[in-house]
């Protein structure tokens, strides 16, 4: 087993733990003190029948009572409607402030667990075990927990970070390809903002991905927790450098909500990273070269650099209701050059449009 600390100066936070199993598990929730202590596994109606019943046995015996609550998979889900009925069940089994949620899924379950975990009694313990690429790599590890209120994307959160976040990377064995090809996007994007080599390493290592080479998955998740796991470390709560993250989201964002969900996240981000790498290229930052390397990249991995059927004035209207302004601007992630990215407040509708452009 693989570990990743994060940390706060000298306090460790928690570990991100990358296994093979999930053999280790036992003895870190016993480390964490959730001996005696209820937890609830929330995961969605995809998982369950995977893995709930092991990880319901494995706590047995260790924990005072174990229950669950499952949802209907899919971004659909993700609202203030679940959470309410993850509270009525928590008060149901008399959960205090000392028990466990555990996310047991993807994306989807760990921000939406995260969110009941940081407001149930004004916030409760609780642990990932992310199941899905995507959230192996992102969204399990940096406390971004929340869900979308109405059309609007993640509008409502709260930072709360996780107790542990530990990974069975052989679960990665049920997930199909659109799914783990839409992980890829975060993936891509982890190296365009901060990391040329692992960039220039994920292109040279393509096929192995794509045929799910064990050993080649182990080194690429590792080293994508590394990149989001030092950025959460040293700006948890966005005041800066995290935003980099965003990187792709702006416009990603938009497409998420205007294509109404049926697009998967990595796949908007996919093409959001085109249309801000375009905009840096107008800018003069990179080269038409290396847009077109990025273009070609994401559709190795069958990830999506175009867009049909919706206009451009849309796409920028729906960015400029996102939570992404700030101060009336929106924020933009750039790219000076792979593995250099910025923020930026001052880019123009006329940029954005063009940025937009490239992905019609
Ligand atoms: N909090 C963050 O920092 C952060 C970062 C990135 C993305 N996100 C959010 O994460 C969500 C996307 O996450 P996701 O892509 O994991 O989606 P998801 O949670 O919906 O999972 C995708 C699908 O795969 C299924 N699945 C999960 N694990 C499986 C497995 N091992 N085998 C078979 N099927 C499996 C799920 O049931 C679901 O149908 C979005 O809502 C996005 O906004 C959050
Ligand atoms: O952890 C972060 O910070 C990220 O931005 C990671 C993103 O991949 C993720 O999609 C995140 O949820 C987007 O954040 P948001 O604040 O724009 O909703
Ligand atoms: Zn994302």
């Amino acid at each position: 087993m693989k570990t990743i600390e994060i940390r706060n100066g000298e306090k460790k936070i928690y570990d991100i733990c990358l296994d093979h199993s999930y053999a280790h598990l036992r003895e870190k929730l016993q480390e964490l003190g959730v001996s005696g202590r209820k937890v609830c596994i929330v995961t969605d109606s995809q998982v369950a029948p995977l893995y709930l019943k092991e990880i319901a046995n494995l706590c047995c015996g260790l924990v005072s009572k174990v229950t669950h609550f499952v949802f209907d998979a899919g971004e659909a889900s993700k609202n203030l409607a679940v959470i309410e009925e993850i509270y009525e069940k928590l008060i149901i089994e008399k959960f205090d402030r000392k028990d466990y949620i555990i996310a047991l899924g993807g994306g989807v379950t760990g921000d939406m667990a995260g969110y009941a975990a940081a407001t149930y009694l004004r916030g409760i313990d609780f642990i990932q075990l992310p199941t899905t690429l995507l959230s192996q790599v992102d969204s399990s590890i940096g406390g971004k927990t929340g869900v979308d209120f109405q059309q609007y994307k993640n509008m409502v959160g709260a930072f709360h970070q996780p107790a542990l976040v530990y990974m069975n990377l052989n679960t990665l064995k049920t997930l199909d390809d659109r799914q783990l090809c839409a992980g890829m996007a975060e993936v891509i994007k982890h190296g365009l903002i901060k990391n040329n080599a692992y960039y220039q390493w994920i292109k040279a290592h393509t096929h192995l991905i794509l045929e799910r080479d064990y050993d080649t998955l182990e080194h690429m998740i590792y080293e994508s927790c590394l990149v989001k796991g030092g950025v959460v470390e040293r700006d948890p709560k966005e005041q800066g450098e995290r935003a980099l993250l965003n990187f792709g989201h702006t416009i990603g964002h938009s497409v998420e909500k205007l294509k109404d969900f049926k697009w998967l996240h990595g796949e908007c981000v996919a093409l959001g990273m085109v249309a801000a790498a375009a905009i840096s290229m107008h800018r003069g930052l990179i080269s038409d070269e290396t847009c077109k390397d990025i273009r070609e990249v994401l559709t190795t991995f069958h990830l999506p650099v175009q867009v049909e059927g919706l206009k451009p004035e849309d796409i920028l209207s729906a960015t400029k209701s996102d939570k992404k302004m700030d101060g009336g601007r929106v924020k933009f992630i750039l790219l000076q050059s792979p593995g250099n990215a910025f923020i930026d407040r001052g880019v123009s509708d006329d940029e954005i449009l063009e940025g937009i452009g490239a992905c019609l």
